[in-house]
């Protein structure tokens, strides 16, 4: 049956309301806005995901992709522009997820409340000529104050850190959670996922295999010569000559400005750094849902060289990080990368750390 007149107007209302910038409550799909007159109620099975900075070049398809997850049952869209849009776009999938969208620092905690998982891929990115320490001056106040907020609302949330650049911003994470005393180091996991998804990729082409058939782990950090490929380890097992490592190697370290140049000035890496988003964060969610030998790469808080936060395999599981794997043997390539690896890194780990108490 159709709405009457006054219905259609009360509808209308309802939606200008809920997407409007300057209303303090969430920006929500129709779902949300007729719980009234709606009998579904949404978010009653599977995890609850927040995306903060989900208006932009990477939370726009992780939000879509998010949206698909069938673990998923309710997805809260941050950022500081362009939610409502985002959301309302998104909320018109048929899929099993409920959308919410926030709006600016005064709907944040409503974001972070009750969520199961949160993604930050807020913050600028490069430009052409520049390094991911380039984005430290902008981007670690933006994490920070993220971090602030999710050690009041969600304390016990898995976060995966996106932004840039990983090797301090994840350290400055932990400082933050350490100082509200919430900080737990198997919740907090810097994404290094797209080194994965890339050295995969690269190495299949080099040895005419199918990319989803290979693994390669990937090690150290996620910068420039911090990202170390251990072409020692890969599987199925193989073997390169000379020219092909260094080939490889150079290609995985540099795919982000493979990237950056291509785009000449239009950004980095979105889509592809989406997919190895929801790549991970689907790892996540099955690993609190309880499944069984779930690894991945993750740049988290780690022992396994003597730096605090190291990119290594980690099993995944209800708790978060439930174990961190040794790197297994090294050839002596492996090990000059390394000990280089370890340089650049203690610098960044010490510079985020600095930052927060300074
Ligand atoms: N870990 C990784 O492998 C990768 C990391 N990145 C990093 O991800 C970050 C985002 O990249 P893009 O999405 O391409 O940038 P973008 O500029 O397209 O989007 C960033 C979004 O963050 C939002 N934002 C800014 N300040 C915010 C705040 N205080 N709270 C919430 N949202 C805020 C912006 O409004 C924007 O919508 C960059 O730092 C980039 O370097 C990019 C690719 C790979
Ligand atoms: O290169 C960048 O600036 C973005 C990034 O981290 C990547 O694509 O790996």
């Amino acid at each position: 049956m159709e709405a009457n007149n006054s219905q259609v107007h009360q509808r209308i209302a309802t939606i200008a309301a809920h997407l409007n910038p300057s209303n303090n409550s969430p920006t929500e799909g129709p779902l949300g806005l007729e719980r009234g007159i709606c009998r579904a109620k949404g978010g009653s099975a599977g995890f609850k995901v927040a995306i903060l900075g989900a208006a932009g070049g990477i939370g726009q398809p992780l939000a879509m992709l998010m949206k698909m997850n069938p673990l998923v049952s309710v997805l809260h869209l941050y950022d500081v522009v362009n939610t409502p849009g985002v959301t309302a776009d998104i909320s018109h999938m048929d899929t099993g997820a409920v959308v919410r969208g926030f709006l600016g620092q005064q709907q944040l905690e409503g974001a972070l409340t009750g969520m199961d998982l949160v993604i930050i891929p807020a913050g600028v990115p490069r430009k052409p000529g520049m390094t991911r320490d380039d984005l430290f001056n902008i981007n670690a106040g933006i994490v920070k104050t993220l971090c602030e907020g999710i050690a009041k609302c969600c304390p016990k949330a898995i976060v995966n850190l996106i932004s840039n650049p990983v090797n301090s911003t994840v350290p400055i994470a932990a400082e933050v959670f350490k100082k509200a005393g919430t900080f737990d180091p198997k919740r907090l996991l810097g994404v290094t996922m797209l080194d994965v998804v890339r050295a995969n990729t690269f190495v299949a082409e080099v040895l005419g295999l199918d990319p989803r058939e290979v693994d390669v782990p990937v090690v150290g950090g996620h910068a420039g010569v911090t990202i170390l490929p251990l072409l020692s380890q890969v599987k199925p097992p193989c073997s390169f000559t000379q020219k092909e490592i260094d080939y490889l190697t150079d290609r995985i370290q540099n795919g982000g400005t493979e990237v950056v140049e291509a785009k000449a000035g239009a950004g980095s890496a979105t889509l592809s750094m989406a997919y190895a988003a929801v790549k991970f964060a689907d790892a996540c969610l099955r690993g609190l849902r309880g499944d069984a030998g779930i690894v991945e790469c993750s740049y988290v808080a780690s022992h396994v060289t003597e730096l605090p936060f190291f990119a290594s395999k980690v099993r995944l599981g209800r708790t978060g990080v439930e174990e961190i794997h040794a790197l297994g043997p090294l050839n002596e390539y492996e090990r000059v990368g390394l000990e280089k690896a370890k340089k650049e890194l203690a610098a960044s780990i010490q510079k985020g750390v600095s930052f927060v108490n300074k």
